[in-house]
């Protein structure tokens, strides 16, 4: 007899001990106790009374029914369940609505019994024939159904073995949690068992599953609750050969999913960034006007540096504390009351990499030509540039003051690079300037003001900040430095932010005056402290909400940049052959040949194939007559192979391919050259180099003659360590008198290979006898490198 007492069905049903004893009180008419053990008729009513409760709407025809037959049946214990299930049916009315709210797995037991109670429900409706088919909803939130694994069993081999349904139902004990845990250890379930629960979950309910955008095979047959090969049959048949560790596209994997007729849902994978990083588009209701971001280029010399400069001091007010106190790599003026930022960065290199990066920094860029130059080549780069940047051009042509100074010149150069000065009917405002005697350079910023007013640029300064690493530095006191510029939101001391792969929390915030600010709005520049390492200037920075995913994030993107550091690197070369063997990242050295004839090219492919060490193996994996082609060079780098051309060249667009892709071909005439260079790859000989490393110094204290041996210096080990047979320099009042090999070492009476610092030896030269008190050993070898 299995113990299971009210405590343990209020626990496993989720509901409080007095509401069980309620039940039993009310429907069994017995009083029972928190500890008292249970009947399975009475478990069957609990069970009943809570399961209904959930949603059924009406049990009295049903139960109606049943009383009918439990009275034929005489079932004393079960006779006051008509009245018991009135009672019940109102009750359950009142709560169907709270169906879906118990949250804790308790909820599976009453699923369990709902399926119980559809079960017994179709029997007594299949005996009193004539009464309407009654539809009970058994859907219940957060079923465990691994607690309910052995009822699956029972179920689907009872099934299996034909018995009835009625077997199934008195099947279903409920055991107290020491029993079913016991159970469950002695009873796993076979291979078997298990194929026939799921063959039964399938047949009860269809799976739903999630599909990603790409899913491993056997990913994809575990979410569709079937086997392998399965999964594999069905592909074969749909005329996809697939293995269990294939990727497939979600059409593929949706499609096979849908012959085992699951309902496909895709998977939405949320990265970190779309977790922490708030991209949303703003809405038009919260922007407001920002101040434009101005970057100055120009050729080399043009004045771009003196422009800025001028700039940056007119505005400086008398009354600002110590004028400009530290350069933060941008800047703000007050242009008739307006702020306009500028980067401090002149010169199209910063703004181009910025480019590079991704980061649209700038709105306009003011091009610098002096008027006594004209236009120069670097002039035309900061036009391609600022044209492919899609950035507004105002021209300043600058050293008006000079004496050869032609704007007109200027004007006329601009427009065979399609910038029509306004005055000409173009849109291209070019403003005459001096930044020696700062004429015009008020017309210049009213210009720039004037520009970003049609621009209409705006940004919502009420959302996390987000913007672009303008420069940033190690300081040795403060840790990495960056100025940044915020392009929306706000930026506020004590935010975390991630910029590139590093992170952190604003711990001070300088604004271009040096003056400490707690908060920075769009278009303003400013320096921070508190990121872990040093950013990369054009590095995009984010506000984010969650400290420890951004460290992820950033671990992330450190991971994935190693990766694309070392895929870049992994090319065979001869250059890096030797290193790649010894690290043993190659077995196999791929050649592809290319020859004039068919005869050489057959010569050059034995004669490699000799080469075969023990280390390496040479593999000739195309050899053929012709210039080298596109085909080979995708060959080459597919199969990670080097090119070896014999009196053949490469055509136009194979050589571009092989620059690009990093593949290394070789061009020879003499095939002893051929073979040579790559042996020597092998052998790590290709052209060492060598340099020399000083082991120690000695210096000589006394000098000791001894008849059959010759001299000997007693000497000291001032720093590093004496080694035996090393070249050995001797130096006397600081001028190299002799270049020798130490021949003995001596540590008392014993012989040593090597003596270290702070100890004293004896040394003897291979040659140079004449050594005195005083003299310095300089102990050197020569060692072989590569870059
Ligand atoms: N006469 C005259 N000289 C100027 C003017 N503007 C700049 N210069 C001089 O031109 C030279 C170059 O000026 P910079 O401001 O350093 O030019 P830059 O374009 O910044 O040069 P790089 O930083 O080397 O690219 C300096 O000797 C300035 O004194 C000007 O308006 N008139």
């Amino acid at each position: 007899m299995i113990k299971y007492k009210v405590k343990d069905a209020a626990a496993d049903l989720g509901v409080s001990n007095k509401e069980i004893i309620e039940i039993l009180e009310k429907h069994c008419g017995v009083t029972k106790k928190t500890m008292t053990t249970l009947e399975e008729s009475e478990l069957d009513v609990i069970f009943d009374v809570i399961t209904k409760k959930n949603k059924v709407e009406n049990f009295d025809e049903y139960f109606a029914a049943r009383n009918n037959k439990l009275d034929n049946e005489s079932k004393p214990q079960q006779e006051d369940k008509p009245a018991k299930q009135n009672a019940k049916a109102d009750n359950q009315k009142k709560k169907t609505d709270k169906n879906d709210k118990k949250p804790n797995n308790k909820d599976a037991k009453p699923a369990s019994k709902q399926e119980k109670v559809e079960v017994t429900q179709e029997k007594s409706v299949e005996e009193s024939a004539p009464r309407k088919r009654r539809v009970i909803d058994t859907r219940a939130t957060n079923v465990d159904v691994e607690r309910y694994n052995q009822k699956y069993d029972d179920l689907a081999s009872d099934s299996s073995k034909g018995r009835s349904t009625d077997n199934i139902v008195k099947k279903q004990k409920f055991t107290n949690r020491t029993q079913r845990q016991k159970g469950r250890r002695q009873k796993r379930e076979t291979e078997q068992e298990r194929l026939n629960r799921i063959a039964l979950e399938r047949k009860q309910k269809p799976i739903t599953v999630q599909i990603p955008d790409e899913i491993v095979v056997s990913e994809l047959a575990l979410r569709l609750k079937a086997t392998v090969a399965e999964v594999v049959k069905k592909a074969f048949l749909m005329g996809t050969m697939v293995t269990a560790t294939d990727t497939i596209d979600f059409d593929t994997a949706s499609l096979i999913a849908m012959e085992f007729h699951a309902k496909v849902e895709k998977e939405v994978v949320v990265t970190i960034e779309e977790q922490i990083i708030d991209d949303s588009e703003d809405d038009e209701a919260n922007l407001v006007e920002r101040a434009p971001v101005v970057v100055v280029m120009g050729h080399v010399d043009h004045g771009k540096t003196s422009i800025l400069d001028a700039i940056r001091h007119s505005n400086v007010t008398a009354g600002e504390a110590g004028g400009i106190t530290q350069h933060i790599g941008a800047y703000r003026v007050m242009v008739n009351g307006k702020p306009v930022t500028f980067l401090d960065t002149p010169g199209h290199e910063a703004f181009t990499t910025m480019r590079a990066r991704g980061a649209q920094v700038t709105d306009i860029a003011i091009l610098v030509v002096a008027a006594d130059d004209g236009i120069m080549p670097q002039t035309v780069e900061a036009i391609h540039h600022a044209k492919a940047a899609g950035v507004s051009v105002i021209v300043a042509i600058n050293k008006m003051d000079k004496v050869g100074a032609n704007p007109e010149n200027v004007k006329q150069q601009l427009t065979e690079y399609e910038l029509i000065p306004e005055e000409w009917g173009g849109d291209t405002p070019c403003i005459p300037v001096s930044a020696k005697t700062k004429e015009g350079l008020d017309d210049l910023l009213e210009m720039v003001t004037l520009v970003a007013e049609m621009k209409e640029l705006k940004a919502n300064p009420d959302r996390a900040a987000k913007g672009t690493v303008i420069e940033a530095r190690l300081d040795k006191g403060r840790g990495p430095i960056a100025t940044v510029l915020v392009q929306n939101g706000t930026l506020h001391k004590g935010d975390t932010i991630i910029a590139g792969t590093s992170v952190g929390r604003v711990r001070v915030m300088t604004n271009d005056k040096g003056e400490r600010v707690t908060e920075a709005g769009p278009s303003v520049p400013v320096e921070i402290t508190g990121l872990d390492e040093v950013p990369v200037g054009g590095d995009i920075f984010d506000a984010v909400s969650d400290e420890r995913l951004a460290r992820t994030l950033v671990d992330q993107r450190k991971a994935a940049k190693k990766e694309e550091i070392f895929n870049a690197q992994t090319k065979v070369t001869l250059d890096n052959l030797f290193d790649q063997m010894k690290l043993g990242e190659i077995k196999e050295l791929q050649i592809i040949v290319k020859a004039d004839v068919q005869g050489s090219a057959e010569a050059v492919k034995q004669s490699l194939e000799k080469l075969s060490n023990d280390e390496v193996r040479v593999n000739v994996i195309h050899s053929a007559v012709g210039a080298i082609n596109e085909s080979d060079v995708m060959l080459a780098e597919a199969s990670n192979a080097i090119i070896v051309g014999f009196n053949v060249r490469p055509d136009a667009v194979a050589a571009e391919n092989a620059e690009r892709s990093g593949v290394d071909m070789r061009l020879y005439s003499i095939i002893y050259d051929c073979i040579n260079e790559i042996e020597s790859a092998m052998k790590g000989m290709l052209a060492p180099k060598t340099r020399e490393v000083v082991l120690g110094m000695a210096e000589c204290r006394n000098v000791i003659k001894i008849k059959s041996v010759g001299t000997i210096a007693g000497s000291y080990v001032k720093s590093g360590k004496i080694q035996r047979g090393a070249s050995v320099r001797v130096i006397r009042d600081g001028i190299v008198i002799a270049d020798d090999a130490i021949a003995s070492l001596q540590r008392f009476k014993d012989a040593v290979k090597e003596v270290s610092e702070g100890y004293e030896c004896g040394i003897g030269l291979e040659r140079f006898n004449d050594l005195k008190e005083g003299d310095m050993f300089e102990v050197y070898t020569i060692e072989e490198y590569r870059d």
